[in-house]
């Protein structure tokens, strides 16, 4: 669906992306992170046809992008949290109307459509709202619909939860993940927010000063690069401390005790079961956030300059300077 080699593109001299190459086949839905001016904006708007690179090959679909906008366009929807596509004056309505004669929408698909995302977005109460009177979450949730309605195949994702509370920020993810899963869209997210790339992508690319310096399996990236897992243990009386394989014990207060570990959960959990009577037991996953911290940092990139999955798991650490 898209293929990026060798990608180059700087402003006034100063590279904004250095030879970036990734492919994201359809229906993936990938989360594109990186510090802020680490060249994500410039990635996207060369993507979706707005910047023409330096030098590189990019196909979308196997168009250029910025060679055959129009038909390019027609392919691909784009929200930006920071900014609407609809009118601000005009109800969402009118908005959406409007959007269908400029993506020349046929009326039954647009019915068909606006009915579906009426539904999972629960646009019904403010469709008649203009969208300068809208609240964060609705605007979100009218911009999705917006994006979505000639039913492209490509969905281009800034910040789409930016601002919103949690349930709001849910409401959203849930909805990505709809029209990935129902409909094959490919997502390319980009976002600070690493909840949502929790929920949303599988696959992380890490951009740091134009250059990529990850690209895989988020999990991968957690088992490599993140903190330790966690086992917290109600046991049914306070246990002995007894050193268990494996196991550090974290933190021991009366009955529950909490341990850090790694790789898979079964051996751990049948150890502290045999330890004695539990209650309960939880698996606690490490933070995203430390992990892309620590990549950001360059803390681990000199520790692990290589990949141990040739296949897809990409450390492009080599490549700094
Ligand atoms: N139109 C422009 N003119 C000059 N410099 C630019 C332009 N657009 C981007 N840059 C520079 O290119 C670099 C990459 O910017 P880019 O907007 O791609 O980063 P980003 O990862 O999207 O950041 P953010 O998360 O803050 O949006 C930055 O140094 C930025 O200042």
């Amino acid at each position: 669906m898209i293929d990026v080699q060798h990608l180059n593109k700087a402003f006034k001299g100063k590279p904004a992306v250095q030879d970036v190459s990734f492919s994201i086949t359809r229906g993936e839905m990938v989360g594109y992170l990186g510090p802020n001016g680490a060249g994500k904006s410039t990635t996207i708007k060369v993507l979706t046809g707005l910047l023409v690179p330096d030098s590189g090959v990019v196909s979308v679909g196997g168009l250029v992008p910025w060679r055959e906008r129009r038909r390019h366009v027609a392919r691909l929807g784009a929200v930006f949290g920071q900014r609407t596509t609809l009118w601000w004056d005009l109800p969402v309505r009118e908005s959406l109307e409007l959007l269908r004669h400029v993506y020349r929408v046929p009326r039954e698909k647009f019915v068909e459509n606006l009915r579906a995302f009426t539904e999972l977005l629960e646009l019904g109460p403010f469709l008649n709202t203009p969208a300068r009177s809208l609240s964060l979450g609705q605007r979100m949730r009218a911009d999705l619909a917006a994006a979505l309605l000639h039913d492209p195949e490509l969905l281009f994702l800034d910040e789409p939860t930016v601002g919103l509370d949690v349930v709001a920020k849910e409401r959203i993810r849930e909805f990505v993940r709809h029209i990935n899963a129902q409909r094959g869209v490919t997502v390319l997210l980009t976002t600070h927010d690493l909840g949502d790339v929790e929920r949303l992508a599988r696959r992380v690319m890490i951009i740091d000063t134009g250059r990529l310096l990850y690209d895989g399996d988020l999990p991968e990236l957690q088992a490599r690069y993140g903190s330790a897992r966690e086992l917290i243990v109600d046991f049914e009386e306070a246990p002995a401390t007894a050193p268990l394989p494996g196991l550090e014990v974290l933190e021991h207060s009366g009955p529950r005790v909490r341990y850090a570990f790694s790789g898979p959960a079964a051996v751990p959990i049948a150890l502290v079961t045999a330890l004695a009577p539990v209650r309960d037991i939880t698996v606690k996953e490490p933070d995203i956030e430390p992990t892309i911290r620590r990549i950001y940092e360059g803390k681990l990139l000199a520790a692990h300059p290589t990949s141990t999955n040739p296949d897809r798991s990409k450390c492009l650490f080599s490549q700094i300077p």
